[in-house]
């Protein structure tokens, strides 16, 4: 099967310089559409596809993101594997700005967002146990390393609504709760990859100490912003080496990822609605036939 890494770039990162074979093409699902066109390109012998997250100019807010459009478009454009970069806030006092948390777990505090592909008519309910790809995360540690980069490989992503950001009584909350970084749209992202069987890695990249630090007690987009464009570049490099290392995996294929829906769906054959289930092909056409 013919392997495409696929980058979701967060706030900073929107574009991908230094591909070959390069368009940015249009893609329409049965969701809606994506944030922006994708940019589809070439790295050696892997290929690439590169979705803006708020669209080029950062014109969508975290709520407003169409996430389910956004994976199922990055799915019916062959993706296996995704990358989600993020701009994020460290909650800990070793995560200063400039760090790159390769995070393994999430806390979904947001609730005005589509979180599921299936529904009424076909349901489906896939593990979230563990929530990333820790062969993605191997590739990403091992690049970040090469690189220099401030990494830690483990951490919980607390997503929250937003878009504003947190009161200093909840950023104390989500510390005590041993949260790692807090961002605003990994949620619903990791669960809609999940059921569409992808390969997901995020790698959030702290900006800033959100408002617990004493000395930083209240985020600003300026400051961020300063942090934001160091950060990107050291994405934009890693990503060059990580799409050879995907394109180059033999072991991608037996991913426990790429099977999360082989034991989901309960909704009993006679009983599903046979319009949802011609929707769902894009994403669930492996199980559903
Ligand atoms: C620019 S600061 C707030 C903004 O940045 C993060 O977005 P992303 O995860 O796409 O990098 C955060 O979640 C907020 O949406
Ligand atoms: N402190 C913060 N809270 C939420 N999202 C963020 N993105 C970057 N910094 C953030």
């Amino acid at each position: 099967m013919t392997k495409r890494l696929a980058i979701i770039g967060g706030s900073g990162l929107y574009d991908l310089p230094g591909l070959t074979d390069t368009r940015w093409v249009s893609v329409d699902t049965p969701w809606g559409a994506p944030s922006d066109e994708i940019f589809l390109g070439r790295l050696g012998d892997a290929e690439l596809a590169f979705l803006p997250r708020h669209g080029r100019g950062h014109r969508i807010p975290p709520s407003e993101v169409n996430y389910r459009a956004n994976i199922a478009a990055l799915k019916q454009l062959g993706a296996t594997d995704v990358l989600s970069c993020s701009a994020v806030g460290g909650l800990r006092a070793d995560l200063p700005p400039g760090t790159f948390v390769i995070v393994d777990q999430f806390i979904d505090r947001t609730f005005a967002r589509e979180k599921s592909f299936f529904g009424t008519g076909c349901v489906a309910h896939v593990s979230m146990a563990d929530p990333t790809c820790p062969r993605l995360g191997d590739h990403v540690q091992k690049r970040l390393a090469e690189q220099g980069v401030p990494h830690v490989r483990g951490g919980t992503y607390l997503t929250m609504e937003g878009p504003q950001f947190s009161t200093r009584a909840e950023s104390h909350l989500y510390r005590s709760w041993n949260c790692s970084v807090i961002g605003m749209t990994n949620m619903p992202e990791a669960k809609l990859a999940r059921e569409a069987e992808l390969c997901y890695c995020s790698v959030s990249m702290v900006t800033d100490f959100d408002c617990w630090h004493v000395g930083h007690d209240a985020v600003t987009v300026d400051a961020i912003v300063k942090v934001l464009l160091a950060n990107a570049e050291n994405a934009r490099q890693m990503v060059r080496g990580l799409a050879e290392d995907v394109a180059h995996d033999e072991h991608a294929a037996a991913c426990r990822c790429r099977h999360a829906l082989d034991n989901a769906i309960i909704t009993a054959p006679a009983a599903r609605d046979p319009e949802v289930v011609a929707r769902l092909q894009p994403i669930a056409g492996r199980v559903l036939g």
